[in-house]
């Protein structure tokens, strides 16, 4: 299956786990392939990564074409997982979750859904769980399992025909500007024309958001469950190292996070991603 510069075949095959999922090695890095009649996917083992997902044989998300693959380097692209801090709060930047290796610890396939659960061990503590959950739609849901608190976000990369044309409908009016450190006011809907990085509080905390994108036919409703913040995040042109110039015309992140809640010991959230297409 081919994704951008990831292209897994016979050649990057290691071991049929089941039917349908299959190990594979690109680079340093190992991913698992899933090839069901309902869902194809990709999930990186470094960081419990999705890298991509179709749905109705359409990719939802978003990968760097320029990706390395090595270890101990955030993949650019899909949904990492920012974890246990959020950003700059620590080092590395958003955590050690998204650069270790995770475990595949159970998976479960029917004809209408296939669930992977995937653990992360690190300093010889479980510290968490993500479960998805592929169906018609996506659910990805974050538990944990560490004694501490620890703030979580599912960074999703959204693949777009081009932001230029695209929307966000029904996100809050207000927002923390990262860029300029303060509250800012937004317009509904938000069309981006240039570097974007604000945060949203959810009150409630659960919510939705979709993005309209015409020039894929395709609208993404993303619904936050148990989230206190969606983020969102374009670098306009000023991309990072590992992402080609043009290609913030092709993406928009807009991540399920929880930042002032802090998720506790047993607690989970998730977010549900489901696309449709209009004429
Ligand atoms: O470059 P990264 O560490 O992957 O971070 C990428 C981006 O993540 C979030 O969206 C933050 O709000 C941004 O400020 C940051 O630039």
């Amino acid at each position: 299956m081919r994704v951008y510069m990831l292209e897994l075949n016979s050649q990057t095959l290691r071991k049929n786990l089941a039917a349908y999922l299959e190990l594979h090695a690109v680079n340093e890095l190992e991913f698992l392939l899933i090839q069901h009649p309902l869902v194809k996917a990709i999930i990186s083992l470094q960081g419990a990564q999705l890298l991509s997902w179709q749905a109705q044989g359409k990719e939802v998300l978003w990968l760097s074409d320029i990706e390395p693959f090595v270890q101990g380097k955030a993949i650019r692209g899909g949904i990492p997982l920012s974890y246990p801090w959020f950003n700059k709060n620590g080092t590395p930047s958003h955590g050690y979750a998204r650069i270790n290796p995770w475990q595949l610890e159970s998976y479960q396939m029917d004809e209408q859904q296939v669930e992977l659960s995937l653990v992360l061990n690190y300093a010889q503590e479980l510290k968490a769980r993500v479960v998805f959950t592929f169906s018609e739609k996506l659910k990805l849901e974050f538990y944990q399992l560490a004694q501490e608190q620890a703030q979580v976000a599912l960074h999703s990369y959204y693949r777009l025909g081009s932001l230029a044309q695209a929307q966000v409908l029904n996100l809050p009016p207000q927002a923390l500007d990262h860029l300029q450190d303060k509250q800012i006011s937004v317009d509904s809907p938000l069309q981006i024309t240039q570097a974007f990085d604000a945060e949203f509080k959810l009150t409630p905390f659960t919510q939705e958001q979709i993005i309209v994108d015409p020039s894929l036919q395709r609208k993404l409703k993303i619904k936050h469950d148990r989230a206190s913040e969606v983020v969102v995040w374009n670098p306009g042109q000023a991309t990072p190292q590992d992402m080609r110039a043009s290609e913030h015309q092709h993406m928009l992140c807009l991540e399920t996070a929880r930042l002032s809640e802090l998720l506790k010991q047993g607690e989970s959230f998730a977010v549900e991603i489901e696309s449709s297409h209009f004429a």
